[in-house]
């Protein structure tokens, strides 16, 4: 049955497996590191991910059966992945992000129906399921920060810094930007202390060190639900009696017909679509990034802020500090238009003109070239592009220079930068508050260490004694 129980299996292995529960997807992520390792930081890698393509929360919602079906799927491949004498002690998590809250939102107990058959599922399987829950915004934040940086590395501290405990500083740890389908967050350690806001301010201590992070979750401003709310204050803003509407961000000759019910039967949107004469809305392309980014830009509310400082909506934001790591769907946009690269970040004028020649590209043209992509995706870009440039630029102010500091990351190592990672590493305790006690150095390196030492020491006593006690003849000779 397990394709790996062929091979010889590698000994003291552990395995974590962590579902992600988009909303429009489900992925299963195993993890596995060395047991005796455990409390060192960027010891556990993703061995395998099982993607449930265009069944995510809101699948499930509509048709629990065949939900469950692909759960199983997945659920067998990590069967096949984790040796069977270990799947009893192999915990699995469930996690759900923001297309579960909206469905909360929407329809309480449809969102618990749909928990309890996922819970079914995975009680059915051999490993030690911990139960299936819906992440909060914050968690989402925070666990993607700890994710990037546990991969990154950026929780290590050398060594001899623990002797100098007044050096140490929560610098040096990379800031997070994620942006889902129905929601978006952007997390970092601000320079600004404390954080003006309670509900966006997070603690944490992590191998000895204190981190005050800053974090917030824009629900509703995923790109999905991002395009839904742009679709809604266009036609607020438009004078059509048949539902027709010229779009910007999409391509020109691209047409989309929508059904009016389905844009607002969503938390995200205030109920206007009664005052409609209409129930379908048919969309056109014409490719205009300029116009695209101003009417994206009516998304985001800056007329007031109760702080120093804010991002859009009243949401407090403090001064961007440091590197920030990109990924999800920040990473599948730029990645597809090019943008991203191993060093040198792409500057801020060359990512704009490649997103307005993109957009302006006949849909004809853009299909002939991709045809392999999913054509929801393909559409999309020019429109995802625009907002990723509007939501960086203006909601959070990556000025040209800041912008300079983004990495769009897929991968790190072999893991996916994503919360996963950062949720599993906290419910299986893994990352304990103190450093754990290692011996600063081994016997062998102290001793050459300290021979190292000594021999420098006899050469400067060397060369100051040979500087200021000058033999007299040579002095003589000199004069
Ligand atoms: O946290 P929430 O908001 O629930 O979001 P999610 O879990 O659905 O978010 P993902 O990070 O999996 O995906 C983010 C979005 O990217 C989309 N997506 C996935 N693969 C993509 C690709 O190759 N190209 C473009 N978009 C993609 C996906 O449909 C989502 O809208």
């Amino acid at each position: 049955m397990a394709v790996s129980q062929n091979k010889p299996l590698p000994k003291n292995i552990k395995y974590g497996i962590v579902l992600d529960a988009g909303s429009s997807h489900t992925n299963l992520y195993v993890y596995a590191w060395p047991a005796e390792k455990e409390n060192d930081t960027g010891v556990v890698h993703q061995v395998e991910v099982c993607k449930v393509e265009g069944l995510g929360i809101s699948g499930y919602s509509q048709d629990t059966e065949k939900a469950g079906l692909s759960l199983q799927q997945c659920m067998k491949r990590a069967q096949e992945v984790v040796p069977e004498q270990q799947h009893g002690e192999t915990p699995v998590y469930l996690g759900a992000t923001a297309g579960m809250r909206l469905l909360s939102l929407q329809n309480r107990s449809i969102a618990d129906r749909v928990l309890s058959a996922v819970e079914k599922t995975l009680h059915s399987s051999p490993f030690n399921f911990q139960g299936a829950r819906v992440i909060s915004g914050q968690e989402e934040g925070a666990y993607g920060w700890i994710t990037i940086n546990y991969l990154l590395g950026n929780f290590r501290q050398p060594g001899w810094l623990n002797f100098l405990p007044h050096l140490r500083s929560s610098r040096g740890t990379s800031g997070a930007l994620d942006l889902g389908g129905a929601s978006t967050q952007i997390t970092f350690v601000p320079d600004q202390e404390p954080i003006e806001s309670q509900e966006n301010s997070l603690h944490f201590r992590l191998y000895g060190k204190n981190y005050n992070v800053y974090t917030h979750s824009f629900l509703c401003y995923g790109k999905d639900q991002a395009l839904r709310l742009k679709l809604a204050s266009d036609l607020q803003a438009s004078s059509t009696r048949n539902g027709s509407l010229l779009d910007p961000c999409f391509h020109p000759g691209y047409l989309r017909i929508m059904n009016i019910s389905d844009l607002y039967m969503n938390p995200c949107i205030a109920n206007g679509e009664q005052q409609l004469p209409f129930t379908q809305l048919h969309l056109q392309g014409n490719g205009d990034y300029q116009r695209c980014r101003m009417t994206i830009q009516k998304i985001f509310n800056t007329s007031h802020c109760p702080y120093s400082s804010c991002s859009f909506n009243g949401i407090f934001l403090p001064p961007l500090q440091g590197e920030f790591g990109a990924f999800s769907a920040f990473y599948f946009v730029m990645n597809f238009l090019n943008l991203t690269t191993e060093k040198n970040p792409v500057p801020l004028d060359k990512v704009t003109s490649t997103v307005e020649r993109f957009c302006s590209r006949p849909w004809h043209e853009v299909k002939a070239e991709f045809p392999k992509i999913k054509e929801k995706y393909l559409s999309e870009y020019c429109f995802s592009g625009t907002y990723i440039l509007s939501l960086l630029e203006n909601g959070y102010g990556f000025t040209t220079e800041k912008w300079q500091s983004i990495q769009f990351l897929g991968k790190i190592g072999s893991s996916d930068a994503g919360w996963t990672l950062g949720y599993m590493l906290n419910l299986t305790n893994m990352i304990p508050a103190e450093k754990p006690p290692t011996r600063p150095l081994s016997h062998a390196s102290y001793v050459g260490l300290m021979v190292f030492c000594s021999l420098v020491l006899v050469a400067v006593l060397l060369l100051g004694w040979l500087t200021f006690h000058k033999p007299k003849c040579l002095q003589k000779g000199l004069i």
